[in-house]
């Protein structure tokens, strides 16, 4: 089978094999939608006080899919005011970061999840450098982000035209910590439950699962 079939193929093709269909647990596999059976996904994140993360695992466990967690080649500094006064020099001068995360055969994923903290207002550096890195052309793109409250900013615009010949469909934010306050991980518990709410009627709205 090519990776370009039609996404109803599994069903009218029987030779298609079980492992060309989105990598699921037998527990989600009966949610997929059938239109997305064969496709397969992989959700990319940036996460440095696990909250994005927490977001990511829980596509991961409504949608199948391989979780990858960017990591940089220099890590990022734990001081607060030193990552933030960092990232604003990186976002004014366009530096992007070296990742140490490279995705073996990316041409097979049809589904790519990008999740991200909203940084400076903008897309964090490591994910811009992701997006340089990887070409996504022809793929479904699906954002996801945390913030501290004020928002995306510009991080969707910025993977839509970091990525022009890319599907770039409808994206899922909320507000996660507020690091500045000592706010680190809140998607959590009664949290992490109506997070998970929410992304089942999003990926739902999304036609990716039932
Ligand atoms: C360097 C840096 C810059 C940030 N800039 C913003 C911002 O501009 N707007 C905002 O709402 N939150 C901002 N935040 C807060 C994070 O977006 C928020 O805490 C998010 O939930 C962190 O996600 P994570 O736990 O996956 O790392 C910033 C955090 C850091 C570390």
């Amino acid at each position: 089978c090519s990776k370009s079939k039609s996404a109803s193929s599994a069903e009218t093709n029987p030779q298609m094999k079980e492992t060309d269909t989105l990598e699921n647990s037998s527990d989600t596999s009966a949610n997929i939608s059938d239109s997305l059976k064969n496709k397969k996904a992989l959700i990319v994140y940036l996460s440095r006080t696990n909250n994005t993360k927490a977001i990511a695992e829980i596509i991961q466990q409504k949608t199948g899919g391989k979780l990858v967690a960017l990591e940089l080649v220099t890590p990022y500094p734990e001081n607060y005011k030193k990552i933030v006064d960092q990232v604003a020099n990186e976002n004014s001068t366009g530096y992007l970061p070296p990742l140490k995360t490279k995705i073996d055969h990316i041409g097979q994923y049809d589904l790519i999840f990008l999740g991200f903290p909203t940084w400076g207002m903008q897309l964090p550096p490591p994910m811009k450098s992701f997006l340089k890195d990887n070409d996504l052309s022809g793929k479904t793109i699906i954002p996801f982000n945390s913030n501290a409250g004020y928002g995306i900013g510009s991080t969707f615009d910025t993977v839509k035209e970091m990525a022009p010949n890319s599907t770039v469909l409808e994206g899922y934010s909320t507000k996660g910590g507020i690091e500045r306050d000592g706010v680190l991980l809140v998607i959590k518990d009664k949290k992490a439950v109506e997070v998970s709410t929410q992304v089942q009627s999003w990926l739902q709205k999304l036609k990716l699962i039932k």
